[in-house]
């Protein structure tokens, strides 16, 4: 405003989350939604063969045929100390437990790929909002910081 003596005219909104169209504009808010969602995993019976990483003696060809192992477990420790920097890297380590499952097991049956289709098709509908949120707020925060001088 020209008002003299006030300046709400170039006043930023909060960084960090501002109101926008009814959503909270949090580019921190994925973290704790994440760690919501694993522990929503861990706790369906269908997560138990991913919680840990692979046994290779039980499994002895495993690595013949999976370059990156990864599990729930490690996800889990990964977004603990701080090493995922978006929700899309997130996704992509889960998403890799399940192409994992996919590309070890002997035929389409197995009982264990079976319950990774069930864990992943649960995991893709939670996680949607959640990358979606996040590259909202993204995109508010550039914007409100493109207009500071
Ligand atoms: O040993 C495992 N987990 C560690 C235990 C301690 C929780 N496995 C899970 C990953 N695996 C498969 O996705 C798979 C697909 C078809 C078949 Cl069979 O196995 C291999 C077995």
């Amino acid at each position: 405003s020209d008002t003299p003596g006030t300046s709400t005219g170039h006043r930023q909104r909060a960084q960090s989350s501002s109101k926008k169209r009814g959503v909270a504009l949090d580019v921190n808010a994925w973290r704790g939604q994440c760690r919501e969602l694993l522990r929503r995993m861990l706790e369906s019976a269908d997560s138990e063969p991913f919680r840990q990483p692979v046994d290779l003696f039980a499994y002895p060809d495993y690595r013949d045929i999976i370059d990156t192992p990864m599990d729930l477990g490690t996800v889990s420790e990964t977004l603990a100390v701080g090493n995922y920097e978006n929700p899309v890297e997130f996704a992509k380590d889960v998403r890799l437990i399940f192409s994992n499952s996919k590309a070890y097991t002997p035929n389409k049956k197995s009982r264990i790929y079976s319950m990774t289709l069930s864990l992943s098709a649960f995991f893709e509908t939670q996680v949607l909002p959640i990358i979606s949120d996040f590259k909202s707020a993204l995109r508010n925060q550039r914007r409100s910081r493109q207009h500071l001088s």
